[in-house]
């Protein structure tokens, strides 16, 4: 069920063990609709395993996912992804032979297939061309709509996968390390991008350039060895000597 008033996520006791390591070692996460919250962490905190037992890649140790208060734990990434949550790779997903538009209308397709039967969506292939255009439109690759993907620039190939992303109308988005790889004007482009494209929606995002985290989180959780040692908005986040700590004073002195 979907329960209107519960959180878009919520994490309790979550933990995720590889044989006798333990890598997440309870993790209680509560993220509200609308909410864009960001992972922060180390390398090999466990932000990308964490990232993985929410979608449904990895089937929790112990403890529960919750997605509009609906019990997910266990669930294939499918059924996951049809009850409203949507994950982008990190590892560009598109098929570069195809055009911009075929992808995204593809990716359509399947989202929706599962609801109409085959002929019910031929008869609808003009409302299914207009939802494309829409969303190349969101993504600002309109003009590079008939192009082969493969020859888009790394930027516009991670935004036609944000908009792949988004095709499914997921309420719920996750994206791993949006601007992985680029250069500080194709970053820049990219977060006013999700910005847009995730507005009214719940965002959940593992990132490593604070300039984005604190650009574009309403809060953020510290993951440290498994465990949240703080979660709250940037200014608490930055201020919190824990963070300062454990975290976030080495990886701010990097920037500089
Ligand atoms: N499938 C797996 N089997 C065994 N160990 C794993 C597996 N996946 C991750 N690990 C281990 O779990 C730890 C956390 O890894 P994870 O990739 O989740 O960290 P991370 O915070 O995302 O790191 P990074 O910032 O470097 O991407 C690492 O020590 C890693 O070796």
């Amino acid at each position: 069920m979907n329960a209107p008033d519960a959180p878009a996520l919520e994490l309790a006791g979550l933990r995720k063990s590889f044989g006798k390591t333990e890598i997440i070692r309870g993790v209680d996460l509560t993220i509200a609709r609308g909410e864009r919250h960001a992972i922060i962490g180390p390398n090999g905190a466990g932000k990308s395993t964490l990232f993985n037992l929410i979608t449904g890649r990895y089937v929790p140790t112990s403890g529960s996912v919750y997605l509009n208060g609906q019990d997910v734990s266990g669930l294939a990434p499918y059924k996951i992804n049809r009850l409203g949550l949507s994950r982008s790779f990190q590892i560009t997903n598109i098929f570069p032979r195809m055009t911009v538009f075929e992808n995204v209308r593809c990716s359509l397709l399947w989202s929706k297939g599962y609801r109409y039967s085959f002929w019910h969506m031929v008869g609808r292939s003009r409302d299914l061309t207009e939802a494309t255009d829409a969303i190349l439109e969101q993504i600002n690759l309109t003009a590079r709509r008939d192009l082969p993907a493969g020859v888009l620039s790394y930027a516009e190939q991670r935004a036609l996968e944000i908009g792949i992303t988004m095709a499914g109308g997921a309420n719920v988005i996750m994206l791993d390390e949006p601007t992985a790889g680029m250069s500080h004007s194709e970053t820049e482009y990219i977060v006013n991008l999700i910005r847009d494209v995730t507005e009214g929606k719940t965002l959940v995002m593992v990132e490593h350039d604070m300039s984005v985290v604190f650009g574009l989180a309403d809060r953020i959780s510290v993951l440290v060895y498994g465990e949240i040692i703080a979660t709250g908005t940037p200014e608490e986040v930055r201020a919190d000597p824990r963070v300062q700590e454990a975290y976030l004073g080495a990886a701010l002195e990097a920037e500089h």
